[in-house]
């Protein structure tokens, strides 16, 4: 239609599912959206990451990056096709249209295989080293995406600040045999994703978005975040864009 400018994607169409999305908390916000991702989509994720992954990474105090036992899994970053820029897309229009693509991280997926967790974290940072103008400074917003559940138990999602919630009709999403006093428990359930704001309108980080993987107690998890920065992230963090 005229005025409107579509994205030319090289033979493949960028068409959004259409998604559900369930307000969860408005302090601070966290959306639970059901059917983010296509089949196709997570089909596609695996098959182009198969091989790639490696011992997930932490940042210490300091801002040094390394392994440890808080964070068992293994991750990879996924390469930006069509089908991954389209999906990025769909994360930038998700939060209003304005934040330009240059402020997304590469995609991460994360594997977590039977007793694999991320103990409590926040995906903001408090370390200067972390957050310098080239990686676009801190972390705005967080996107957790189920991915695959292969026979899973556990592995929930928890955010331990969070008061549970009262209606059942949660509970397709959410662990209700979780004791009250635990928080929420997001389900793994592969298409659905946990969106939440992890900074405050003044840019500091928000305590409440505190949450952890859950150790997986059987089968395997896979998820992918879909992290959006304050600003544009350099070529050397976020790698070369041939379309905008
Ligand atoms: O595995 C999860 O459910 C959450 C993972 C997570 O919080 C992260 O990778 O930052
Ligand atoms: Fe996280």
């Amino acid at each position: 239609s005229p005025g409107l400018q579509q994205v030319p994607l090289k033979g493949k169409e960028c068409v959004h599912p259409p998604y559900t999305i369930h307000l969860f908390s408005k302090a601070p916000l966290v959306i639970y959206i059901s059917n983010f991702l296509t089949t196709d989509e997570r089909s596609h994720l695996q098959d182009v990451t198969k091989g790639t992954f490696a011992r997930s990474a932490v940042a210490d105090e300091s801002g040094e990056e390394g392994h440890r036992q808080t964070r068992t899994s293994q991750s990879t970053t996924v390469p930006r096709d069509s089908i991954v820029r389209c999906i990025e897309s769909r994360a930038l229009a998700f939060q209003g249209f304005e934040i330009p693509r240059s402020h997304l991280e590469p995609l991460q997926l994360v594997q977590y295989s039977s007793g694999e967790k991320y103990h409590l974290h926040t995906d903001w940072f408090e370390s200067p080293e972390r957050m310098t103008s080239e990686v676009g400074g801190n972390r705005l917003s967080s996107f957790f995406v189920y991915i695959a559940a292969g026979n899973l138990t556990g592995g929930g999602t928890n955010f331990p600040i969070l008061n549970a919630p009262y209606d059942e009709r949660w509970c397709e999403f959410v662990d209700c045999d979780e004791p009250w006093d635990n928080g929420v428990t997001f389900k793994p359930v592969p298409g659905n994703a946990v969106f939440w704001q992890n900074l405050n309108e003044d840019g500091s980080g928000d305590p409440a978005t505190i949450h952890a993987g859950l150790p997986v107690t059987s089968g395997s998890k896979l998820g992918m975040n879909i992290w959006t920065r304050q600003g544009p992230l350099s070529e050397k963090f976020r790698g070369r864009d041939e379309e905008t």
